[in-house]
């Protein structure tokens, strides 16, 4: 690996690997100086480029030392070629031409700030500038895009390091869920996890610039789902899994113990540090997050890793995560989700079949959702006549709807994928799951017994039984984490009670923090939960008291639901009269102050009260992106989007329910943000060009920007359908499904009172907050309810599964026979393709330039972290000019030459040009890894991993090369590209 030379320079270099050098050394050979002159830092020729002289001085014994191709070494640094050339030549960065990287790029919005959908338009060196520290974050590239807005590649000059910063969209939706966010995330950090052990992302700074909401965060790599495509889809090791899980685990019970709930779980939210050694994790997304005596949402986690009580509508808890959980590990394991569910249905189907039960009778008959999946057949007032059998777990009075019936019931046919694995059961699937290649007997022997534990594990954590459903705390004692032999089915520990950590540090609060309430945390007023108990003997019942320090409701909150909350802060609720609370920091449109009735729900931004749990009241529906009603009892927010009575947010067409939802919000049902989110994973996911996103188109240095604007959006909104009707009987009604289309939507005005770049409205971490901005306002306008209401022919959004994609139906299958170079196919896996394809990966904008073209790492982890808000101090020798040396891609070193697949794996060559996955991670200098993308050339006959014969923690093989043959039931090539094979 190249290494150059600390740059003292407070802009990151921007050739951190350039290919000349001077040297004295004969020229080499242009094919064999590649693999020569290692540690070099860029110096232009003289020989090459010097300055005209009529007396050329006397360098005859200098040579160039030739590492790249000739375009890049005379373009990657061309101001200093020029500069050689010319010694008068000045260049001034101010004068390159806007480089975007935010699509469309086109300012509309926010005085021209913002794009059509509420994007800041980000080029390459825009400066964000936190307005109260004056701390400048200079933008270099897109590290990818979200829901919320877009994640950014930041170098900050005064401290000299990386981070990424998540800019919000410019909506009162957005901003307000991002608060939740930026509230969950320093309380996990600060309080929770001081040292920083616990495998969450660091949160170091927000602000609010051009009424954006800016989050700083450590910079982080590539995530599990784009390691698992790297790998072509084929599982990783057990060694890494279980590393891994270890991991995942200590978040989780980091989550437990603060008694807040992710929610969005999934491979594309666990982030890899590669600076770190040895190999970390780490969690990120808190925006859907939530506290667990708090869940509002009913459609909430992506739906692979959706638990059972989510889907069917039941009250959950921090045990969703733990489905997701094993859901994740199971993945990894396999490289192919457990359960792929093309629909609900679908998902429910799956988990009946691959597990071998259904989920026990005391959520189905509590569930919401029971009678869109379930018919009893039995007597509810008598369980003992129940009929159906459900594997294992006695009689249940409930059987699942068979496809005909559900057809019957739904007036439509479920959306039903394919089949990925041979073997129907998780035994089956997990025990036939490929060997590598040449794996000897003995170690052949020593993987099935991990694999039997891993079985056992996954047995305790896809538990349909929530409360049966393991720990965190339980799952970590499991012989596959800990590596300890397995010999019989695992018996958890108790459950330990809930132990607060962390106690003494001190959180702060804004008194009128609204965003402390919109997380749920309050650090006055003892939990509350209003999580019933149910019938369920082996029910273990949510702890609630949080020791008085979180977990609270009713402090300067902003919803009331009757329950005569405390109200800490004097948000809302006393008296019949709702305040709602004001943000901190800036374009808070949820301040509301609701007259004369308790029973006003659903406000935003604490939207994520279950609404419908409210229906009998007089309940009004309020939009989260509402704006201010009346003055409020906090002081006023610096950022009311609109003045009060400016426009109507309130549904007349349904009493006692809840009324239209902000369009931001997409469904009813879930999240405020659900709809959009699922619109902007499906954008992502099926490499539709999410509007903003840009692809890079291999083997060309152009960029091709696919920005679909509004058009696409539309597409996107009417495409929910089958996610809406998924989801549409909870609130049984047709106002309902067809929400959205009604829905009153928010729309900034177009240059309105804008503010000026450096909105002073700002928070850091340091909790100091400023306020008395204006904030340009928000009006209801009719835009969004043009969108296509439903259009059940389109995807179901939150599908990002490649089987289901339009590229997918546009290839032909090719020679390849092993289901992961089918998805390597489909997903654009080879190295000469586009990273821009169908998946779930992020579309990540390429301009070229030379800095932001890869996303380089460890500058940001390889400092100590600081308290939070504190970003790490550059240390010149800790790794950050080092670190911007790497190349572009994984290289694995490991210490056995292990693959870091189960399957094997070439030694890639190259690949995610541009965005780079490059990692480098070891553990305890015992091992190093970095992945690899396997070449394009991958297939039936498979890679050869070096050192297949090597083994890893506990003694477990784990690298090395599976058969192509041990994948079964490949269907001929010439079958549609739709019909992938089994495996196991
Ligand atoms: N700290 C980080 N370091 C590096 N990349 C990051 C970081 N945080 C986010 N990203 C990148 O940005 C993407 C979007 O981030 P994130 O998931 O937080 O946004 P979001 O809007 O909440 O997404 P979603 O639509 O999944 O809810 C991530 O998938 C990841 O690729």
């Amino acid at each position: 690996m190249d290494e150059v030379s600390p740059s003292h320079e407070a802009e990151p270099p921007r050739a951190p690997d350039s290919g000349l050098k001077v040297d004295d050394s004969p020229l080499p050979s242009s094919s064999s100086s590649s693999s020569s002159s290692s540690s070099v830092s860029w110096r232009p020729s003289p020989l090459a480029f010097t300055p005209y002289s009529s007396h050329p001085a006397a360098a005859n014994n200098l040579r160039v030392v030739v590492r790249r191709p000739l375009v890049a070494r005379l373009t990657k640094d061309i101001v200093e070629t020029y500069c050689t050339c010319n010694p008068q030549f000045k260049y001034s960065e101010e004068l390159n031409p806007k480089r975007y990287l935010t699509s469309p790029s086109v300012g509309v919005l926010n005085d021209g700030y913002d794009n059509a959908n509420s994007d800041l338009i980000l080029t390459v060196n825009f400066v964000l500038v936190n307005p109260e520290t004056q701390r400048r974050y200079i933008v270099k590239d897109v590290l990818g895009h979200g829901t919320f807005g877009q994640v950014a590649k930041c170098w900050v000059p005064e401290i000299g390091n990386f981070v990424a910063v998540k800019i919000i969209k410019n909506q009162p939706a957005y901003y307000q869920q991002a608060l939740v966010e930026v509230s969950i995330l320093t309380t996990l950090n600060k309080k929770y996890d001081p040292e920083d052990k616990h495998h969450i992302v660091r949160i170091y700074d927000y602000f609010v610039y051009r009424r954006h909401l800016c989050i700083c965060f450590e910079l982080l790599d590539t995530n599990l789902y784009e390691l698992i495509k790297i790998n072509h889809f084929r599982g990783l090791s057990l060694s890494i899994v279980q590393l891994f899980s270890k991991q995942i685990l200590k978040g989780l019970a980091l989550l437990k113990d603060a008694a807040i709930i992710h929610c969005d779980l999934k491979p594309e939210n666990i982030l890899l540090c590669t600076s770190v050694k040895p190999a970390e994790i780490k969690i990120i997304d808190f925006g859907s997050a939530c506290m667990e005596d708090r869940t509002v949402y009913s459609y909430i986690q992506s739906r692979y890793y959706r638990s059972p009580e989510v889907l069917l509508g039941y009250q959950y808890t921090t045990a969703i995560d733990m489905w997701s959980f094993g859901c994740i590990v199971a993945e990894l394991f396999l490289g192919l989700p457990l359960f792929p569910g093309a629909s609900e249905f679908d998902l429910l189907q799956r988990m009946i079949k691959i597990l071998g039960g259904q989920p026990p009778d005391y959520v189905l008959k509590e569930a919401k959702n029971t009678s869109k999946f379930f018919k009893c057949i039995g007597n509810a007032h008598n369980p003992e006549n129940a009929g159906a059998s459900i594997g294992g777990s006695g009689k249940s009075i409930y059987q699942a709807l068979s496809e005909e019936e559900y057809e019957a019931r739904e007036m439509r046919k479920p959306t039903i994928g394919k089949e990925y694995f041979n073997h129907l059961n998780l035994e089956a699937i997990v025990r036939n799951y490929p060997y590598r290649k040449n794996l000897p007997k003995e170690d052949i022997i020593k993987e099935n017994q991990i694999r039997m534990a891993l079985i056992d594990f996954l047995r305790g954590l896809v538990e349909f039984d929530p409360a049966k459903r393991w720990s965190p705390f339980q799952a970590s004692r499991h012989p596959f984490v800990t590596g300890e032999p397995f010999t019989c089915p695992y018996q958890p520990p108790p459950e330990t009670p809930r132990v607060l950590v962390s106690q003494n540090v001190k959180v702060n609060h804004h008194p009128g923090g609204g965003h402390w309430f919109a997380a749920g945390l309050s650090p006055n007023i003892a939990g509350w939960s209003k999580v019933p108990q149910h019938s369920s003997p082996s029910f273990q019942a949510v702890p609630h008291a949080h020791a008085g320090s979180y977990g609270s409701l009713g402090s300067h909150g902003s919803y009331n639901d009757g329950a005569g909350l405390g109200s800490s802060y004097g948000s809302y609720g006393d008296g019949g009269n709702m305040f709602a609370y004001y943000s901190p920091v800036g374009p808070s449109a949820m301040n509301l102050n609701a007259q004369g009735s308790g029973k006003i729900l659903g406000s935003s931004p604490d939207t994520r009260r279950r609404m419908i749990q409210f229906s009998h009241g007089s309940g009004l529906g309020v939009s989260p992106s509402g704006g201010n009603f009346a003055p409020l009892p906090l002081g006023t927010s610096p950022s009311q989007f609109t003045p009060p009575g400016s426009y109507s947010q309130f549904s007349v067409g349904s009493p006692g329910h809840y009324g239209p939802p902000s369009p931001a919000r997409g469904s009813i049902q879930g999240s405020p943000l659900g709809k959009t989110s699922a619109m902007s994973q499906m954008n992502r996911r099926k490499g539709w060009g999410y509007s903003g996103s840009s692809q890079v188109q291999e083997g060309s240095s152009s960029l091709h920007w696919q920005g679909q604007g509004q058009g696409q959006g539309h597409l996107m909104e009417g495409s929910n359908s089958s996610q809406a009707e998924d989801n549409s009987h909870t609130l049984n009604g047709s106002q309902h499904l067809h929400a959205h289309s009604t829905a009153v939507s928010w729309k900034q005005q177009p240059g309105g009172t804008g503010l000026p770049a450096g909105f002073p409205v700002n928070a850091n971490m340091s909790g100091s907050l400023r306020h008395g901005s204006s904030w340009q306002s928000y009006q209801a306008v009719g835009a969004v309810s043009n969108v296509a209401e439903t259009d059940s022919s389109l995807p179901d959004p939150g599908d990002w599964d490649p089987n289901y994609s339009d590229e997918l139906l546009l290839q032909e299958d090719g020679s390849d026979t092993s289901l992961a170079a089918e998805f390597g196919k489909v997903m654009h896996l080879s190295s000469t393709e586009s990273l821009g394809g169908v998946g779930r990966t992020n579309h990540v904008s390429r301009a070229g330039y030379s800095v932001s073209t890869q996303r380089q790492l460890g500058p940001v982890q390889a400092y100590p972290h600081g308290e939070v808000g504190k970003l790490p101090s550059h240390d010149q020798h800790s790794g950050h000019i080092r670190a911007m040396s790497k190349p572009s891609h994984f290289t694995p070193q490991y210490p056995y030459n292990n693959s870091l697949s189960r399957l094997g794996q070439q030694p890639a060559q190259r690949f995610n040009h541009g965005r780079s996955t490059s990692s480098t991670f070891g553990r305890g200098g015992d091992w190093h890894i970095t992945l690899q993308a396997p070449n394009s050339s991958f297939g039936s006959e498979g890679p050869h991993s070096p050192g297949s014969g090597g083994s890893f923690i506990n003694g477990m093989p784990w690298g090395g090369h599976r058969a192509s043959d041990a994948i079964a039931g490949i269907p001929p090539t010439s079958r549609g590209r739709k019909d992938y094979g089994r495996i196991a």
